[in-house]
């Protein structure tokens, strides 16, 4: 099929070499030429292609989506792969935007036995489940409780005289609910998305289970019943920690589809007119559909160089942990917790603003933004809700000001919390990244100082420091995201300085999205930084200004970058997003093929009928 013109124009503009972008956010050449095997490997094997996930029915979903995934495993182990990137691209080539029915089993379900079986435990149930010889889910969530892990109501009762666990759901809010991949007791019926997993509910009455099933790496219950505990209790939250950490570079993966479809949809699309007889414009030259999808742009960049940076620091702390060293576990904790919380929020936002920005076309399912928003948007509830991971990286801040104060060292990702700031110089309209990120560091500290006073007053007052930290459970949340901009914006900051060194191109135009994420960031704070007295308006107005111009810079570069992160039409499965942007061909063809316009609509005549016959 031809490219469309307006495409093709945009792709003889740019100041950079789109592939090596590519290979860059692969991490190298040679990835991004694996993933385009693997990706080919799904998309030319026939035993993927099936009905348009679109049109089909909850049931029909389930039913399409587990085919597909048991078809995806099989591909898996037979091209051996076990790097979980690989494993994923061929997961995600497979899956159309939809989460599929075993997701839970490899991310919730493989993962603790990795974390916290022992040896034998391993060879008896995580090696056969690796080759999906057992299948299973993660039950921790009951009806009436799901983040307050310490408030479940399960229980497990030793029998000493059959050395047995004897598990019960004593309550109704106590039955396991959202137990995705639950293929035992029942689904809890139709969800908002997530379509492909059978979330379920899970009854205990009774159940006996061996005393060796307790995973016992981190713990254990010995024949008479003695409970010996982990040497770090900690580590038994450990399950949760490895999905937390892969999120923020899965928010970000969803937030490059969505803003890809935005992007090249707004070059394809004319609409009204700027000046009077002279043509209707690419809705991408509007200054208002600019501020709406270049800071997307740069949050999506932003997000993917933080993501890869948090599964970085995660796989080392796991395998210190593995080698019992526990000193990096809280830093690893809060820094996924703060991630996961604010990229998942922002990307659920950022997804939303790219289905408006395509106008009707973005309400329908031919553009699968609908698709990736219903199946993202659960990534800011499950795996810990947002407030609740944001409160946990509030009270490891709260007690980082303490530290300081006893002169105690901080973890790495906290250490500009020691640092002094000046007041900045006045900002023109060109500020730098680093003066960028000096700036949001300089609020975190302040708000961190802030909050930390109002808490400690309470503590004074009141003794109870649960009291004192939910009296001022808003500010403390607010005081979290500070401190993870502040993560985020230093990944960027640190990758782009690396890349200029590498591929000053690049290097630069991925520093002018740098800029508008720290700019964007500050407008969105700008009382703050008044208040702390650490800009002025003219400054805010100058910024300001230097946001503005940076689009007019990226404009020409826009569609390059979302190339970039070189989706295959088949993957990104949206007729908005096509790389040739033939777009309303592909739509009509679409609408026309969907079985609605298949189907006799004998109930239209049925009823419409009745009206003719009711004389009204
Ligand atoms: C082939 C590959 C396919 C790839 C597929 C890719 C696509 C996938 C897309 C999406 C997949 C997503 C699937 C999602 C499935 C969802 C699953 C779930 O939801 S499972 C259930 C999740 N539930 C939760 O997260 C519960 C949240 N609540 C909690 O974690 C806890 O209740 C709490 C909020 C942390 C409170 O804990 P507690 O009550 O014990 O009190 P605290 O005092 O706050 O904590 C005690 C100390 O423990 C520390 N802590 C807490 N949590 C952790 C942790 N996780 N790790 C380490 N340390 C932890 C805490 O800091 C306290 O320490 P101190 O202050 O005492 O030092
Ligand atoms: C798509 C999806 C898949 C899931 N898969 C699984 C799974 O496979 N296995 C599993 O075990 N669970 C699963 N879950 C459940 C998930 O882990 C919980 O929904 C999540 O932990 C939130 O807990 P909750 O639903 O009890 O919400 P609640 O904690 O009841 O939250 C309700 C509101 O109360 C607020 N709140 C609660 N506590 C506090 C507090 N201390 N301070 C301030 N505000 C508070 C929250 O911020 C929120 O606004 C899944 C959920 C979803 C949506």
């Amino acid at each position: 099929m031809p490219m469309n013109p307006d495409l093709e124009k945009e792709r003889q503009g740019g100041t950079f070499d789109v592939e090596q972008l590519t290979h860059i956010l692969d991490g190298g050449r040679d990835k991004t030429l694996k993933r385009h095997f693997l990706e080919q490997e799904v998309l030319k094997d026939p035993v993927f292609r099936g009905p348009d996930t679109r049109f089909l029915s909850r049931e029909e979903l389930f039913g399409e989506l587990l085919r597909k995934h048991v078809a995806v495993i099989k591909k898996t182990q037979e091209l051996s792969i076990d790097d979980i990137n690989e494993a994923s691209t061929i997961y995600s080539a497979a899956m159309n935007n939809n989460v599929g029915p075993l997701t839970l089993h490899s991310v919730a379900f493989v993962a603790p036995l990795d974390l916290m079986a022992d040896d034998e435990q391993k060879k008896k149930w995580l090696i056969p489940a690796k080759k999906y010889e057992i299948i299973g889910c993660y039950a921790q969530t009951e009806l009436g409780h799901g983040s307050f892990i310490r408030g479940l109501e399960t229980r497990a009762d030793y029998d000493v005289n059959t050395q047995q666990f004897v598990l019960n759901t004593p309550t109704e809010t106590a039955i396991k609910w959202w137990v995705g991949g639950c293929v035992a007791v029942g689904d809890i019926g139709p969800k908002f998305g997530f379509g492909g997993v059978d979330n379920g509910y899970l009854c205990l009455n009774n159940v006996r289970i061996p005393r060796d099933n307790l995973l016992a790496k981190t713990g254990k219950v010995l024949e008479d019943g003695t409970y010996v505990k982990p040497e770090n209790p900690k580590v038994v939250y450990g399950s949760m920690l490895g999905i937390r950490a892969a999120l923020p570079k899965v928010g970000a993966y969803n937030l490059s589809k969505a803003v890809t479809i935005a992007i090249r949809y707004s070059c394809v699309r004319h609409q009204s007119e700027i000046k009077p007889g002279c043509g209707e414009p690419q809705v991408l030259d509007y200054q208002t559909q600019q501020h709406k999808l270049f800071p997307l742009l740069a949050t999506a960049y932003a997000f993917h160089t933080v993501g890869v940076w948090m599964l970085d620091f995660h796989s080392t702390v796991m395998n210190e942990i593995n080698e019992g060293h526990y000193h990096r576990l809280a830093e690893d904790h809060v820094l996924a917790a703060g991630l996961k919380a604010v990229i998942n929020w922002k990307t659920h936002e950022g997804i939303e603003i790219c289905r408006f920005s395509c106008g009707g076309h973005g309400y329908s399912l031919a553009s699968s933004l609908p698709v990736i928003y219903v199946n993202h948007v659960a990534n800011s509830t499950a795996e810990g809700e947002t407030v609740i991971l944001l409160l946990q990286t509030a009270v490891y801040l709260m007690k980082c000001v303490i530290d300081l104060e006893q002169g105690t060292p901080l973890d790495p990702s906290v250490a500009y919390l020691d640092q002094s700031f000046s007041k900045s110089e006045q900002w023109c309209s060109d500020v730098d990244m680093h003066s960028l990120l000096k700036a949001i560091q300089f609020r975190s500290k302040k708000f961190t100082e802030y909050v930390s006073s109002f808490v400690k007053k309470e503590l004074m007052a009141t003794g109870n420091q649960q009291l004192a930290f939910n009296k001022h459970k808003v500010i403390l949340v607010e005081c979290a995201k500070a401190h993870t901009e502040a993560v985020i914006m230093n990944a960027f900051v640190t990758k782009v300085d690396e890349i200029l060194q590498s591929n000053p191109s690049v290097g630069k135009v991925l520093s002018l999205l740098c800029q508008i994420y720290g700019v964007t960031e500050i407008l969105a704070h700008s009382g703050d930084y008044i208040q702390y007295e650490y800009l002025r308006k003219i400054d805010l107005d100058n910024i300001q200004d230097q946001l503005f111009k940076l689009y007019t810079y990226i404009r020409p570069e826009a569609v390059l970058l979302v190339d970039a992160f070189d989706f295959h039409d088949e993957v990104l499965k949206s007729i908005l997003g096509r790389y040739d942007g033939q777009v309303y061909e592909n739509m009509f063809k679409w609408a026309k093929a969907s079985p609605f316009n298949k189907q006799d609509q004998g109930t239209f005549r049925k009823y419409i009928q009745q009206l003719k016959q009711a004389k009204l």
